[in-house]
């Protein structure tokens, strides 16, 4: 669980995040939407620890991040998986490589053992094993996200942190891959916070909601609620997505 105390971060004397709390409880997909701009980008920073918030507190399990000895907090970043936006595997290491990456960085473990494991969580998403020696160039770009999960939760994260896992996906492939976060988010019993302006994902793996709207927290909520809240900021989102609209159509006519 992450728990958000009134959060601040201001850049050059202009206010981004202007007290933000929330929890994000863990074994369920957490999502931040919002429009462009709206501080979601920084806020995920915030909860990675790549940004320190100016104030407010940030706890991990109950432990706030301000209390961490420099070992404890090289610790907490071994227990964050990171999904980047489009995968960002490196192009010169197979996907074998890129899968091991982590365990090179973070452990001890002989080559055979990092082995396993990265077949392990290889299988764990999918990808079949003819394209394990493969480069990403080599390979569809649903297989490069699948990768890119694989990466994330090579070191068994209590955290894992996706920033729109779905860009570049077709609505198809896109459902796939937010379902197996959502499977290995229940399965390992992990924090997940996912970044997105994919409607479709807050449909399919919306347990829990935080609208940003100009650095505050507007509204929050759950898939089922976000249809029948009368939050104008939120609809006006929401609504503006095609999707979205023929979904409150059906709903108005009763279907
Ligand atoms: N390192 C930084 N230095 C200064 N300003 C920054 C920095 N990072 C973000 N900002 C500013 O913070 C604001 C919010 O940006 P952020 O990237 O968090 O938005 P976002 O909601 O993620 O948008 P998008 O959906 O377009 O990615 C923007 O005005 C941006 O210019």
């Amino acid at each position: 669980m992450i728990e958000v105390q009134d959060i601040r971060k201001s850049f050059d004397g202009e206010e981004i995040l202007k007290g933000i709390s929330t929890v994000f409880p863990k074994g369920q997909t957490n999502l931040i939407i919002g429009q462009s701009g709206a501080g979601k980008t920084v806020f995920l920073k915030c909860l990675l620890g790549l940004f320190r918030p100016d104030t407010g507190k940030i706890l991990y399990d109950g432990e706030p991040y301000s209390s961490f000895s420099d070992e404890e907090q090289r610790e907490l970043r071994r227990q964050m998986g990171m999904v980047f936006q489009g995968g960002a595997l490196f192009d010169s290491m197979t996907v074998e490589e890129n899968v091991m990456f982590p365990l090179r960085m973070f452990t001890k473990q002989s080559r055979p053992t990092m082995m396993k494991r990265v077949k392990e969580v290889l299988d764990r998403v999918n990808l079949a094993e003819g394209q394990h020696k493969k480069y990403p160039v080599e390979i569809s770009g649903g297989m490069q996200k699948r990768v890119a999960i694989a990466r994330a939760i090579v070191n068994r994260p209590k955290y894992l942190f996706c920033d729109e896992p779905n860009s570049g996906l077709d609505p198809q492939t896109a459902t796939v891959i937010d379902n197996l976060i959502l499977e290995i988010t229940r399965e390992y019993d992990i924090t997940t916070v996912i970044n997105t302006h994919d409607m479709n994902s807050v449909l399919e793996i919306g347990e829990k909601i935080v609208f940003l709207q100009n650095g505050r927290l507007e509204w929050e909520g759950d898939k089922k609620v976000i249809f029948k809240t009368e939050n104008e900021a939120v609809t006006e989102f929401v609504y503006s997505s095609d999707l979205f609209r023929k979904v409150r159509k059906a709903q108005l006519q009763g279907l």
